[in-house]
């Protein structure tokens, strides 16, 4: 190190500890507020209990006014002191100097996760990585550069950037980079072993993944990302970032991710805390499913089809959900619905008690709302019938009974021939000769899941549904394993914006995903932006899951480890004594996590079971776990989308297991999930999405490892 070098090390160490002095300072402050703050609280309510008989409403109204405010100032007192902890412990991360064009010097801006002020001089220590100026630090090199604020756009020029690694308080290590975020501190971050939950990727993001975060102007943005070029993790923080920006107008309680299960929700739950943001409320099809068809008609969920498909391919099921998975079905669909009132609305006299509304009179109000839904229009028609009848007999000195508004709404129903939105739902099949046998019920009172959005959609458009009306932004995750009509039902329901991401290449069901063009055409006015850049795993396996399902636009990140291992085994007893010491030797590395990620949640069950029986300690997750545990997990490719391992092992990549497109597809979620070790096993012929594995240095035979011990342990049984 050069004198210099050593000078501006020991600058940086002074500037690290004043930090530190101030945020301890501010933190002893701000308890001493909350103890307080606490202890006024409790006399002020002790007060009030006292007290209560001899106030009036006015004071005591007053007086819980009181206690109100000191709760919500002790609450936000709470709040900032979590912020200020979290800084203790990593005061920032980044450093950019930027000289104002006409500015004689340049300025340190300490860039970190949240705004820091020294109270006294009121000057910024730390700049939230959401402030405008922090955008200099993620978006340039050094030389020329701007920022936009609210009062415009400021330029100049760009001296010098500096990376930091604090912990616990103290410098790790720092970087000069004069490029973007230095490739030394993305690598090592890459390198560390995976948490037991998702992490924040506030000190490296990229250039190109900051252009997603920080987009003001979108009303949709779609993001198509290749694996695990961080799509949910940008996600997450553009939610963290719009929050920051708009923080006047929107609220945690705004905004909802749409996410493809429980244990995703549970894996992700961390992020958007540890950005110092609340934690926001999440949403799954099946619950909108649940909630519009518990009173209507039992269905299938998406797990159930695809357990189903995994099974089985039948023909005429795959070539319904097919035709049900275009943007043409959704048009056409539409089109069946709004045609009915014109077609097959018949107005009629209504007649009750000797009085009488004419036919045109019906005509005239129900063709007055040709935008409301219809059976709303018909609820409507039959309300100003009810009125108007039953005013003339009052007036008249009569009576009036429930059988008579009834009889009235019975007459206005009849004149449609739909009793509901099912019945106009399963029309759609009947009325037309090419569409019949499209609708295939399963049993009396279960419908398959390809009708499940296409009613729910139906429903939406013939009667007034409550919709998400507080959601100002919604985040959809996993776009492509859902349908056009899935969409449809989304822009129904919520009339917000929406960041929608996700990769065509990792679907789950062929016959029903949806590509981004596929979801552009839905929302036509929506920005689309594509990642190309894959961070989570090593050359080695990235290439490897190239080889099973090619995506020519991915660009791996250069960082390498072990090549992926194919392993033969001579049979299933084999294949699970190779499995067992694939664990113990990853329980004697310096790894964290390791998934063991089989092809469904049977073959998963069947080997929990197994390995269980030899003493392994395992968490099992299958369709109704709500929770993600670090360590040893075992669960089906399915399950495991959007999860990450340090290690995974792949087991029965046979040719019988993995042979149809679909189980490609799981081939390809199951390796991708990895991100330092791959581990293959089978027994049988291998499967040939993985044929390339014989030319490559990647095929382990039966006796390349060292078995003989676990093997003597292993008990005889099935292995998935
Ligand atoms: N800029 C970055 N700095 C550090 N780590 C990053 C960065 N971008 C992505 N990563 C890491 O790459 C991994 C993949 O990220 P993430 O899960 O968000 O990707 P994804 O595109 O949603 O993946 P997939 O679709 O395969 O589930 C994570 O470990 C994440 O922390």
């Amino acid at each position: 190190m050069t004198d210099a070098q050593t000078r501006d090390e020991e600058r940086e160490r002074r500037y690290l500890a004043e930090t530190v002095r101030l945020l301890a300072t501010e933190l002893e402050r701000l308890t001493g507020d909350i103890d307080e703050s606490a202890r006024t609280i409790e006399e002020r309510k002790k007060h009030l209990w006292d007290n209560l008989r001899d106030m009036d409403f006015a004071e005591k109204a007053n007086f819980r006014g009181e206690v109100d405010m000191s709760v919500r100032l002790a609450e936000h007192a709470v709040m900032l002191r979590k912020r200020i902890e979290r800084l203790l412990e990593s005061p920032y991360f980044g450093r950019v100097d930027f000289r104002p064009t006409g500015d004689p010097e340049a300025g340190a801006h300490y860039i970190g996760v949240h705004n820091f002020s020294d109270p006294e001089t009121q000057e910024i220590v730390i700049h939230d990585w959401r402030a405008p100026v922090s955008s200099l630090y993620y978006d340039f090199e050094s030389g020329e550069a701007f920022f936009e604020t609210p009062a415009g756009t400021t330029h100049g020029e760009i001296t010098g950037k500096r990376q930091y690694k604090i912990q616990g308080g103290r410098l790790e290590y720092m970087f000069d980079s004069t490029l973007n975020i230095g490739d030394e501190v993305l690598q090592r971050e890459l390198g560390q072993s995976a948490d037991d939950r998702m992490k924040n990727i506030v000190a490296t993001i990229q250039r190109e993944q900051n252009a997603v975060i920080r987009n003001e102007t979108a009303r949709v943005l779609i993001l198509q990302g290749v694996a695990g070029s961080g799509k949910t993790s940008i996600a997450l923080h553009r939610v963290a970032f719009l929050l920051y920006r708009f923080k006047d107008t929107l609220s945690s309680d705004n905004v909802m991710i749409l996410s493809p299960n429980k244990v995703f929700g549970d894996y992700i739950a961390d992020v958007l805390p540890e950005l110092g943001e609340e934690q926001v409320a999440e949403i799954d099809f099946d619950t909108i499913a649940g909630r519009f068809l518990a009173k209507v008609t039992g269905y299938e969920t998406f797990s159930e089809q695809v357990v189903t498909l995994l099974d089985q391919v039948d023909d005429a099921a795959a070539a319904r959900m097919r035709y049900k998975a275009t943007p043409e079905f959704v048009a056409r669909l539409e089109d069946w619905i709004t045609s009915r009132p014109h077609e097959e609305f018949t107005p009629a006299d209504i007649e009750r008690k000797h009085k009488r509304l004419s036919a045109d009179w019906v005509a005239d109000l129900f063709h007055e709302s040709p935008t409301l839904p219809v059976f709303t229009r018909l609820d409507r028609v039959a309300n100003a019938a009810v009125h108007k009848l039953k005013h003339e007999v009052l007036d008249k000195g009569g009576t009036w009974a429930a059988a008579d508004t009834a009889s009235i709404r019975k007459q206005v129903r009849a004149m449609f021939p739909y009793k509901d939105a099912f019945a106009i739902y399963r029309a759609f099949y009947t009325a037309d000769p090419a569409r019949r046998g499209l609708f295939q019920p399963l049993g009396r009172k279960k419908i398959e899941y390809a009708d499940v959005f296409p009613l729910i959609y139906t429903m939406i458009r013939t009667s007034r549904q409550e919709s998400y009306g507080h959601i100002r932004h919604l985040l959809v995750d996993e776009m492509q394993d859902y349908t056009p009509i899935q969409y449809a039902v989304l822009r129904e329901l919520f009339s917000c914006t929406m960041t929608i991401l996700g990769d065509a290449n990792q679907s789950v069901n062929p016959f029903s995903s949806s590509s981004l063009a596929t979801i552009h055409s839905i929302f036509p006015q929506a920005d689309c932006l594509e990642l190309c850049k894959s961070y989570r795993s090593t050359s080695e396996i990235t290439e490897f899951a190239q080889n099973i399902s090619r995506n020519d636009k991915l660009v791996p990140i250069e960082r390498h480890g072990p090549p992926p291992q194919v392993i033969a085994c001579t049979d299933r007893r084999d294949q699970q004594a190779r499995i067992l010491t694939l664990i113990k030797q990853h329980e004697h590395s310096d790894r964290r996590s390791l998934g063991i990620i089989c092809k469904t949640v049977d073959q998963a069950t069947t080997l929990t079971h197994a390995l269980s029986g030899a003493g392994v300690e395992l968490t099992f997750l299958d369709y109704d776990s709500t929770s993600f545990a670090g360590g040893i997990i075992i669960t089906s490719a399915h399950i495991a989308k959007g999860l990450e391992f340090d290690t995974v092992i792949v087991p029965r990549v046979d040719e019988d297991n993995y042979a149809t497109d679909m189980d490609r597809s799981m081939l390809y979620i199951a390796c991708t999930r990895a991100m330092h070790e791959l581990h293959l096993t089978h027994d049988g012929p291998l499967s040939h999405f993985l044929a390339f594995a014989q030319a490559t240095q990647n095929l382990v035979g039966v006796d390349d490892t060292d078995q003989a011990e676990t093997r003597d342990h292993a008990t005889d049984v099935r292995v998935g």
